[in-house]
């Protein structure tokens, strides 16, 4: 197992080019199992989980090939079962269910496993696929889904008491496509990823309106054909680098992020420049300067669904506001335990108390390096974040929770300058 060594201190400057989203290329890999025909997307970011997923559709029979950013998948024949053994190290595995009771009338996917950020059931996907008219049986921790005669077109609320729901929208989006009639999702999630994969889809053949708002409607085809399709920027590795230049940028020069979307990082940017930063953006909002400010103060983040501000940056804005004066109140309303980064980064000095999906952070301290354990993806982000500032050698255990999604952020990062050493444990 890796572990990384941040020596804090260094100031960043220079470009840094931002990858494909991750939590765009899950869904998409797993929408081509709606076709025979091949499909090639670009642009998949080289990280655990879009490898993860690639080994699920390769076990499922397709014929998979990577090529850097490139994959070339053809799901010619493919299976309807999806074991435990696969599903079992990625929830995002479950957008596997929508495609293949959609091509297959069938799906037998395990549940799963239990989430470190917190309480994440499947209540709504199932819900959506049984408005389609699938029948869903649980045994020994599988879902088994069958629709024997095929999906039908019908309507659906996906609210759900957190709001909408993510994968779910996709899946019912995904089982929706081959459906005879027309569905509509009402209380779809907005996403940007949510809007990608209906323009894959659309591409494919498909005929969804709406995505990107609260409902979808989508009209069952026949058949999808193959695509050449590029996924988009990845805003939560954009904001991230967003925040490491706000905590360690070059006053005068700051950071340049190339390959971004202005509209999806709207929440990230407002947020930056309350706190008292400089975000530039080009002419075409594809590229953008972030500079650090001068008197950098405390600001109050209450996630929400898009176009709220995301959960996925609530854990490097954390990071962030313990080293900026003044007392700043971060709520995750979406998942209300995802504070796990907090006890960690209290140990390297940063004052902040968690209750009640609220963390009451006293900016302004002096961080100091401290052995510390990644225990989830973002959370893992928040402390290399927190490490650039600390004095001293910051080490970050358990790597394998970063490299789920973020594509080289070690090399990135020291390309602009940060003092940052991947090793063996
Ligand atoms: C691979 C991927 O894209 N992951 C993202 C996706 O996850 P994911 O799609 O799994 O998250 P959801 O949008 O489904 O979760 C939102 C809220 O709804 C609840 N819920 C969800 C499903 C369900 O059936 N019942 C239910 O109650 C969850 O517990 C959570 O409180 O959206 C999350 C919220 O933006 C992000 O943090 C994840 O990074
Ligand atoms: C929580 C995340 O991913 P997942 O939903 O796959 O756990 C994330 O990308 O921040």
């Amino acid at each position: 197992m890796d572990k990384l060594l941040v020596r804090g201190g260094n100031t960043l400057q220079g470009t840094v080019h931002i990858s494909g989203s991750k939590n765009a290329s899950l869904p998409i890999l797993a929408a081509t199992l709606l076709t025979g025909e091949t499909c090639i997307i670009r642009r998949v970011p080289d990280v655990s989980d879009t490898n993860y997923m690639i080994q699920i559709l390769t076990a499922l029979g397709a014929e998979v090939e990577r090529s850097s950013g490139t994959v070339r998948i053809t799901a010619g024949t493919i299976s309807h079962d999806a074991p435990y053994d696969i599903v079992r190290k990625m929830r995002a595995s479950i957008c596997i269910m929508g495609p293949l009771v959609a091509r297959l009338h069938k799906a037998s996917v395990s549940l799963p496993g239990g989430c470190v950020i917190g309480d994440r059931p499947v209540d709504l996907h199932l819900k959506g696929l049984e408005a389609l008219g699938a029948n869903i049986d649980m045994e020994g921790g599988n879902m088994h889904i069958v629709a024997e005669n095929g999906l039908h077109g019908d309507e659906c609320d996906l609210r759900g008491k957190h709001g909408p729901t993510v994968l779910g929208t996709d899946n019912m989006m995904m089982a929706a496509v081959l459906a005879k009639g027309k569905t509509v999702i009402e209380s779809a999630a907005c996403e940007p990823e949510v809007v990608d994969l209906a323009n894959f889809l659309n591409q494919m053949g498909a005929k969804i309106t709406g995505a990107g708002t609260r409902r979808i409607e989508i009209e069952g085809v026949e058949k999808l054909h193959g695509v050449d399709y590029t996924v988009i920027p990845d805003r939560i590795e954009a904001g991230t680098f967003m925040c490491a230049a706000a905590m360690a940028g070059c006053p005068e020069k700051g950071v340049t992020l190339n390959r971004v979307c202005q509209e999806d990082l709207k929440p990230s940017t407002e947020k930056l420049i309350e706190a008292g930063h400089r975000v530039e953006f080009n002419e075409q909002g594809t590229s953008c300067t972030v500079t650090p400010g001068a008197a950098p103060k405390g600001v109050n983040i209450v996630t929400a669904p898009f176009p709220g501000f995301p959960t996925d940056m609530q854990a490097q804005f954390t990071s962030l506001l313990a080293v900026t004066d003044g007392i700043s109140v971060v709520e995750d309303t979406i998942f209300p335990q995802r504070f796990m980064h907090c006890a960690e980064m209290s140990r390297m000095g940063a004052d902040i108390k968690v209750d009640n999906g609220t963390a009451v952070i006293q900016g302004g301290k002096k961080l100091s390096a401290a052995p510390v354990m990644a225990s989830d993806l973002r959370a893992s982000a928040a402390l290399v974040l927190s490490g650039l500032c600390a004095e001293g050698t910051t080490e970050i255990h358990r790597l394998y929770h970063i490299d789920r999604g973020y594509e080289n952020i070690d090399d990135k990062l020291v390309m602009l300058g940060a003092d940052i050493e991947r090793v063996k444990e």
